[in-house]
């Protein structure tokens, strides 16, 4: 089974477009959770820009899925892991001026920082998944690292899938395949959305959780968030 953890970062992007409450985000979690997601994601960027610190903690005690709180390993970010404590944790390498999440980590070139946060963050009981790219190597070298999970970065895969879907996929098809050979478990995300999300179902065995956001929330618009909810879920059937 692969579980749906929605982003809900953008509703964050809306509410602070006019400095209320209005979407609330806690609620808007809450909702998609009864709507059906497996999981709520957040991603609180240095900059705040949407995910509030304050947010992460607010989701934190009435969240009832799986909290997967994502970013890059600063120690403000550890601070509020450490305090909130969620289900899992996936660091991403973004630079505090990304737009979005650009990369996944090299993880020979970082191995040894790597470890050592996770080995941290594993020992207060959080699963710990680290974003890469779809590259072998950079599989290898994950799992020298100790997480217990990648999350493969798929904004590569949206890009070209269109043009020629099985193009798209092979490079994610051989890098889960050494995943599991390797005993790491397999997220993936980033520009995940209506069109590409079966492919991509249908061809990584053992997909465990994707995370969508920005085009579910879009989606959303038109057709409703508990309607796109339950047509992201049918994808994942
Ligand atoms: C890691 C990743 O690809 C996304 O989870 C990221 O959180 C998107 O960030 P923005 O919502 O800021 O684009
Ligand atoms: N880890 C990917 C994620 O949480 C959402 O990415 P996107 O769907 O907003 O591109």
């Amino acid at each position: 089974m692969t579980k749906l953890s929605v982003n809900i970062n953008k509703i964050a992007t809306l509410r602070n477009a006019r400095g209320g409450n209005r979407p609330d985000v806690v609620q808007a979690a809450l909702d998609c959770e009864r709507f059906g997601a497996q999981g709520i994601t957040v991603h609180p960027r240095p900059d705040e820009r949407h995910i509030r610190y304050q947010d992460v903690l607010d989701l934190k005690p009435v969240v009832t899925t799986e909290f997967n709180i994502e970013g890059n390993p600063t120690p403000d970010f550890l601070e509020l892991v450490k305090k909130v404590k969620p289900e899992q944790v996936t660091l991403v390498p973004d630079a505090p001026d990304a737009i979005t999440s650009n990369a996944g980590w090299d993880t020979i070139k970082h191995q040894a920082y790597l470890k050592e946060i996770i080995s941290d963050l594993k020992a207060i009981g959080t699963r710990v998944s680290i974003f890469v790219d779809p590259v072998v190597e950079m599989v290898e070298g994950a799992a020298q690292t100790g997480t217990d999970r990648i999350e493969l970065y798929t904004e590569a895969y949206a890009k070209n899938f269109l043009q020629d879907p099985a193009k798209a996929i092979a490079p994610y098809a051989a890098a889960a395949q050494r995943a599991v050979a390797l005993g790491l478990g397999i997220n993936a995300g980033h520009d995940l959305d209506l069109d590409n999300l079966k492919y991509l179902k249908q061809n990584i065995p053992g997909l465990l959780e994707v995370s969508i956001g920005h085009a579910l929330i879009c989606d959303a618009l038109y057709l409703g968030l508990e309607n796109t909810v339950q047509l992201y879920l049918r994808q994942l059937q």
